[in-house]
């Protein structure tokens, strides 16, 4: 398969609990100014790249949010991804610990999830490079349509409040916030598939697909499967396999209907007029990426990685046939969810909309080793892992060594070594001084260039 570049966005969620019986006052914005304020006083910003090529930033809104470096396998991303949950989660003990110096009776918490209790959204944001060309709009169509069906894969689970009274479990947080298919604007329509075109590259070959579409991934399974499935979608697509028959009528209508229906088998309308499940869409394009990978002899150049994607994707679909989760329960998020909370009803004689199970439910999204359940359920069994504890505090501090990343991560290194002052985002590294050097990097699967050196040169002499 041709290598791809691929990075994950992900903001999240921020709160100062009070203590029992205190008062904080220490509102969203206050907990992520104390967040951030070990990095403001090193970079001189709250927008800023690390020394492992990742960015990391306090937009508006006051949702921290961490950028993966370009990674070009699917493991590197999960273990990137896990890497920046661990450098979040050092930030926020640092700032409960200045919250004790100050004498403030609280306690931050960060979430990797969606939605917070006013409701507000936050995204998980994928990014995919593509080679550039003119039919973008009809491969759109399918995307959308991949993109809508696959959260009954990858959705986080949710708990959704029902108009009347009491709640029912949704396959995905995000789908009852999005307002377009596609669209330039993130913001204002929040599109699935944002086409503003920043390609961070050389726009000549390349666009970047921004997919706003996905629910924040707990399980480093549901990321592999997230970002992997959709990986070799996009190599069959771009290998000029063409799907012009799962289009969608009415995909805001849809990508509704199909989070709420967890049998996953009520019908969506079709342009050309069928109807068709989620299910059969997903074992459709599953069939079709197959079929590709044996026409073309592709299916032995496959990692280990991709085989277990192919598997789970496989299972995933299976499990909603049968209506029976038992064989992707410890894997996909909504499953292993929708396992912990049951449990937890049984045990206690609760109903779906207790604020108790709101609560349990949300501290699954917790990216606390300590206070979150994930590390809890990972050491009994209950969710799968791929990655290992000593991979990810390496990628804490090193860049993946096979893309752009690497020279942006031995950039930043360098300058915080010498305390030089640097300017650097995704495709530029320039040096703050009276020469202001600056290196162009278009090419996002390049590790290697010459005027990096003389950059890196020139920062060390
Ligand atoms: N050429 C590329 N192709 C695909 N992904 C890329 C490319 N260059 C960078 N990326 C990835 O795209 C993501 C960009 O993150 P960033 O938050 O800066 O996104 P943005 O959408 O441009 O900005 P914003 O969030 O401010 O709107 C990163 O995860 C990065 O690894
Ligand atoms: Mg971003």
């Amino acid at each position: 398969m041709r290598r791809r570049i691929f990075g994950v966005e992900t903001e999240y969620g921020i709160t100062c609990a009070p203590h029992p019986g205190a008062t904080t006052g220490v509102t969203a914005d206050d907990a992520a100014r104390y967040l951030f304020r070990k990095v403001v006083a090193w970079g001189r910003s709250s927008n800023v790249f690390l020394r492992n090529g990742a960015r990391l930033y306090l937009d508006v809104g006051s949702h921290p949010e961490y950028a993966t470096a370009e990674c070009d396998d699917v493991h590197q991303l999960v273990v990137n991804d896990r890497a920046g949950e661990r450098i979040l989660d050092e930030m926020t003990e640092e700032a409960n610990e200045l919250l004790a110096e100050e004498g403030v009776p609280g306690t931050i918490h960060l979430f990797k999830n969606n939605i917070d209790s006013a409701g507000n959204s936050f995204g998980c944001h994928e990014n995919y490079l593509l080679r550039r060309r003119r039919d973008f709009q009809s491969v759109g169509e399918t995307l959308v349509s991949f993109f809508i069906s696959r959260q009954i894969l990858t959705g986080a689970g949710h708990i959704r409040p029902r108009a009347g009274g009491g709640a029912s479990y949704a396959f995905s947080q995000r789908a009852d916030q999005m307002w377009d298919a596609m669209s330039s604007a993130t913001t204002r329509s929040r599109p699935i598939i944002n086409t503003r075109d920043e390609p961070h590259g050389d726009a000549e070959k390349y666009r970047r697909m921004h997919v706003i579409v996905g629910d924040s991934s707990v399980a480093e399974t549901t990321t592999m499967l997230k970002v992997g499935m959709t990986e070799l979608l996009l190599g069959m697509l771009e290998d000029g396999v063409k799907i012009r028959d799962l289009a969608m009528a009415e995909p805001m209508r849809a990508i509704r209907e199909t989070s709420r229906d967890m049998t996953a088998t009520g019908p969506v309308e079709l342009v050309d007029g069928r109807r068709m499940s989620a299910l059969d869409m997903q074992t459709e394009f599953l069939d079709r990426v197959s079929t590709w990978l044996d026409d073309t002899g592709r299916r032995g150049e496959l990692g280990v990685v991709q085989r277990r994607v192919l598997d789970l994707w496989e299972r995933g679909l299976t499990a909603l046939r049968e209506q029976d989760a038992t064989g992707v329960e410890t894997e996909l998020d909504w499953a292993i969810k929708a396992r912990l909370v049951e449990r937890y009803r049984a045990k206690h004689t609760l109903g779906l909309d207790d604020p108790r199970v709101a609560r349990l439910a949300l501290a699954y999204h917790d990216i606390s080793p300590a206070r979150g359940l994930a590390s809890t359920l990972a050491a009994r069994g209950l969710m799968a892992r791929i990655t290992d504890d000593d991979e990810i505090t390496t990628a804490v501090t090193e860049p993946p060594a096979t893309t752009r990343a690497r020279l942006r991560g031995d950039f930043v290194a360098a300058a915080h070594e010498r305390r030089r002052d640097i300017t650097v985002d995704w495709v530029h590294l320039k040096i703050n001084d009276a020469s202001q050097s600056t290196v162009v990097l278009k090419d996002p699967f390049s590790p290697v260039d010459a005027r990096v050196d003389d950059l890196l040169a020139t920062l060390r002499a």
